[in-house]
């Protein structure tokens, strides 16, 4: 059953860009909000105490009427300017007990009537009104009353009643916009009608309360700078926290994309110099030290291997390894030369019978006697002798001539007949000898497309037919205009 894991399949730079991300949408989200919260509610405590200090004198005031009931003082020129004074102050009701009587209290003030009227008023006490008005109009009636009397109490009757119709009136028209704040317990800020609501108790004895309505709308102006504020500085925060996340990201994520690449390449091109990771100071500058000096020990240690394996241990000529990296180059050097190609393979003659007689130790040492003795067959630099394995070298040499490279063939077999090594297993010589198939190629006539390994099979058909002639011989085979032309 296959997990899916969602980090696994990121790649390091989302993982780091998209949990930083997520973090700091979160920090910048939660440190707003606080803050948020933290100003508007010192905001709102200040407009509470300020319409607090603002409502004191009235509560002074309409304490003192309540306790002895008294409505004209509400009404007084003085009583209207001082809850004018404030220009915040929309209205405000209240609700007390007289304290000399079981009779409520009651009144509100609007500053769009701009006056203070009673609130608790009723039919019945519109009816007494008028009872006590038509009981005074028949008293005026009746013969030998006193009008003086009776009709200041009558215009007196009359005022008071039209004061109660208006009062009436004021209370059907405000009272319902009082109804909604009767259930507030210290201060409600109502932000759907713009109203900061604050409720005071009264300083009289039998107790009651005032509920006064201000102006909320700067507040609320507060409130949307406030937001406006910090979301300003939120996203200049997550703009400036992006910036260090991508910043960060790539500081991280660049690197490991140039170590990547570099590991990539081959390992003797691996090359840190020069690549500004090299000089850092955090662990990516480690990481990037430590394979910088690991990539330079193992290019050493191929340089080492390579020039241990380019050499045959036994003989000192060069290794098959060598003879591999450099026949192509060969070919091609002597074709832009105009030189002649000759390809020499030697190989001893019953060698078999030579470790059999004599045991291998002994054909070890005769082998390096070999080896040394076509070594010295070699005049130029460019010249090249291998062991490609067991008792066979290969020669390869560039000449001015075909006949220079058939000389150096038998210059070789006499050579190593004259070294007079033993060899009573070789018949008809005694000896240790050599036979050699020799191809010689002349520069021009070696296209792109022959290769040392055609020269190597022509050449070895030459060595078996050297072989055949009875051993400590020649044959050479010459190419000419990609033919095989064979020479005894
Ligand atoms: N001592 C020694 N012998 C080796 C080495 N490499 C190969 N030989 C031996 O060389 C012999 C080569 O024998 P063959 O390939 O049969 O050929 P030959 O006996 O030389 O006969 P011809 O090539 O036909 O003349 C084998 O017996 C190998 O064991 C080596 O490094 N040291």
């Amino acid at each position: 059953m296959t997990r899916f894991n969602l980090a696994s399949r990121l790649k390091i730079s989302h993982l780091l860009f998209y949990s930083h991300l997520l973090l700091v949408m979160w920090l910048v989200f939660t440190m707003s909000y606080n803050r948020y919260n933290s100003e508007w509610s010192t905001r709102i405590s200040h407009a509470v105490e300020l319409a607090r200090a603002v409502s004191n004198p009235i509560v002074d005031l309409v304490s003192l009427s309540a306790s002895g009931r008294n409505y004209t003082n509400i009404r007084l020129n003085n009583a209207l300017a001082l809850y004018a004074s404030s220009d915040r102050l929309l209205f405000f009701t209240v609700q007390a007990q007289s304290d000399f009587s079981e009779h409520e209290y009651s009144f509100a003030w609007s500053r769009e009537l701009g006056d203070a009227f009673r609130t608790n008023l009723t039919f019945e006490d519109r009816l007494a009104q008028q009872i006590e008005i038509e009981a005074l109009e028949q008293r005026l009636n009746t013969a030998g009353s006193d009008d003086v009397k009776l009709n200041f109490l009558l215009n007196r009757g009359k005022e008071l009643l039209q004061r109660i119709e208006e009062d009436m009136g004021h209370t059907k028209q405000y009272c319902p916009q009082f109804k909604r704040i009767t259930a507030i317990d210290d201060y409600y800020l109502d932000e759907d009608n713009a109203q900061l609501l604050l409720k005071q108790d009264l300083r009289n004895v039998a107790g009651g309360e005032i509920i006064l309505s201000f102006d909320a709308t700067p507040l609320l102006n507060v409130k949307s700078d406030i937001q406006f504020q910090l979301l300003k500085e939120a996203s200049l925060a997550f703009l400036f926290s992006l910036l260090l996340i991508i910043w960060a990201t790539r500081r991280i994520v660049k690197p490991l994309k140039n170590i990547a690449l570099q590991m990539n390449r081959d390992v003797k091109d691996i090359d840190f110099t020069g690549e500004p990771e090299i000089e850092r100071k955090d662990e990516l500058g480690v990481v990037v030290r430590s394979l910088d000096s690991l990539a330079k020990k193992v290019q050493l240690q191929i340089v080492e291997l390579e020039k241990r394996s380019a050499i045959d241990s036994l003989t000192g000529l060069g290794s098959r390894f060598l003879y591999e990296s450099v026949k192509a180059d060969f070919v091609a050097q002597t074709r832009r030369q105009g030189k002649y190609l000759g390809f020499l393979i030697c190989d001893l003659d019953n060698f078999k019978a030579f470790n059999d007689m004599y045991g291998h130790p002994e054909g070890d040492r005769v082998l390096r006697r070999a080896g040394l003795t076509v070594q010295s067959a070699l005049k130029r630099d460019t010249d090249g002798a291998y062991r490609l394995g067991g008792e066979e070298f290969i020669v390869l040499l560039q000449t001015q001539s075909a006949e220079d490279i058939q000389q150096i063939a038998v210059q070789l077999c006499a050579q190593l007949e004259g070294l007079e090594i033993e060899h009573l297993g070789n018949p008809g010589h005694l000896v240790l000898t050599l036979s050699i198939g020799v191809v010689c190629a002349k520069g021009v006539d070696l296209d792109s497309n022959v290769s040392m390994d055609q020269i190597y099979e022509l050449a070895d058909k030459a060595l078996y037919r050297a072989k055949d002639s009875g051993r400590n011989a020649i044959n050479v085979v010459h190419w000419k205009n990609g033919k095989e032309v064979i020479n005894e």
